[in-house]
């Protein structure tokens, strides 16, 4: 058993199913749970504690009423915020999430000085940048998840269209996580082999359109909120590959900084996650086309962080 904690800001969907995996897996020693929702977070610390307990693992999950108590994490993970209902796009959330955003970073920075953070909330990329803004962290501690989550669900629109190959499919997604996102056909294989050898051009068109709306999908389907099995089990991954030094590649949000020819913007790309966080960034040899398309996804996120600077950073200077 490691000696490592990890704290989770929000308890809703995402948080709970979360916490609910990495004590019932042993992933961590201590899990700090942390919500506005004063008795919930006290309910899901109480009946995560007892999973665990009928699981057998040594997992202590604590609920934290108070700043102070949330402290000395060594990953954090925000799903601080509201989530969509249908008819919205993720970009709705914006402003009310970057004001969750903005006080979650500046409540858990002082008790945790050594954390890497793990944001979940949306729109994720603006969220990431606004955490970064808020904590003015470096770029490795603070990383976004979505590209598991986009790369699992393009896996299992593979997995449906062929009718064989679960578990051995490796699917593609970087660019921001919105509707610009950028599913990569031509860096996706079923047991390494190129997708364009087991199906048409129309059937890998048609898997890149529902991976682009894979959330939405889930979203208009439950009325009242967004998914949160696969997001949960996707952060569960990267938490690992942190706390266990495992130098994985996965795709995440991240800052570039002249990566694939940005600079002082957010979007998914593929990095290697270990102790520190994001500790290299991979610069894919992509097409003209895959260019052109990362490109207008990163500027679909520079729009939001437009719109953030405006409304809401200058405004908060303001006060
Ligand atoms: N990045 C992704 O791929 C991805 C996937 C799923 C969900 N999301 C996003 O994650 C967020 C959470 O989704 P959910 O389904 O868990 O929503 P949810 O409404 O079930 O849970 C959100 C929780 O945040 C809490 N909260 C709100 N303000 C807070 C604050 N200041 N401090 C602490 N807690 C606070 C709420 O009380 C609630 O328990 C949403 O923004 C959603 O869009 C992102
Ligand atoms: O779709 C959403 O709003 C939630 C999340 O971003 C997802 O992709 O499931």
């Amino acid at each position: 058993m490691n000696n490592k904690t990890v704290g989770i800001v929000g308890v809703g969907n995402v948080g709970a199913t979360l916490a609910f995996i990495l004590a019932t897996k042993n992933i961590c020693s201590t899990l700090l749970l942390k919500d506005v929702r004063e008795n919930i977070v006290q309910a899901m610390a109480l009946d995560i504690s007892q999973a665990t307990n009928a699981a057998k693992s040594k997992t202590i999950t604590k609920p934290c009423l108070k700043d102070e108590e949330f402290k000395n994490c060594d990953v954090i993970v925000i799903t601080a915020g509201i989530a969509r209902r249908p008819g919205m796009t993720r970009d709705d959330l914006l402003i009310t999430n970057a004001k969750i955003m903005t006080s979650v970073m500046n409540s858990i920075t002082k008790y945790n000085p050594n954390a890497i953070v793990i944001i979940v909330s949306n729109p994720l990329d603006a969220m990431v940048y606004a955490a970064l803004k808020a904590s003015n962290w470096n770029r490795n501690k603070i990383i976004g998840m979505a590209g598991i989550l986009d790369s699992a669900r393009m896996s299992y629109f593979i997995f449906e269209k062929l009718g064989y190959g679960q578990g051995q499919i490796e699917a593609s997604v970087m660019g921001g996580h919105g509707d610009s996102m950028v599913p990569l056909a031509d860096f996706s294989t079923v047991a390494g082999v190129k997708l364009n050898t087991l199906l048409s051009e129309e059937d890998i068109e048609d898997i890149i359109n529902k991976t682009k709306n894979g959330g939405a999908q889930i979203v208009k389907l439950l009325e009242t909120g967004s998914a949160y099995y696969a997001p949960a089990y996707s952060t569960s991954l990267m938490i690992e590959a942190i706390l266990e030094d495992k130098k994985k590649i996965y795709p995440c949000a991240v800052m570039l900084e002249g990566e694939y020819g940005y600079n002082n913007i957010v979007s998914g790309v593929p990095i290697m996650l270990g102790i520190n966080g994001a500790e290299k960034i991979i610069e894919l040899d992509l097409k003209d086309e895959q260019k052109i398309q990362f490109s207008k996804s990163v500027s679909s996120v520079q729009e939001l962080v437009d719109t953030l600077e405006k409304k809401f950073f200058e405004e908060k200077k303001a006060f």
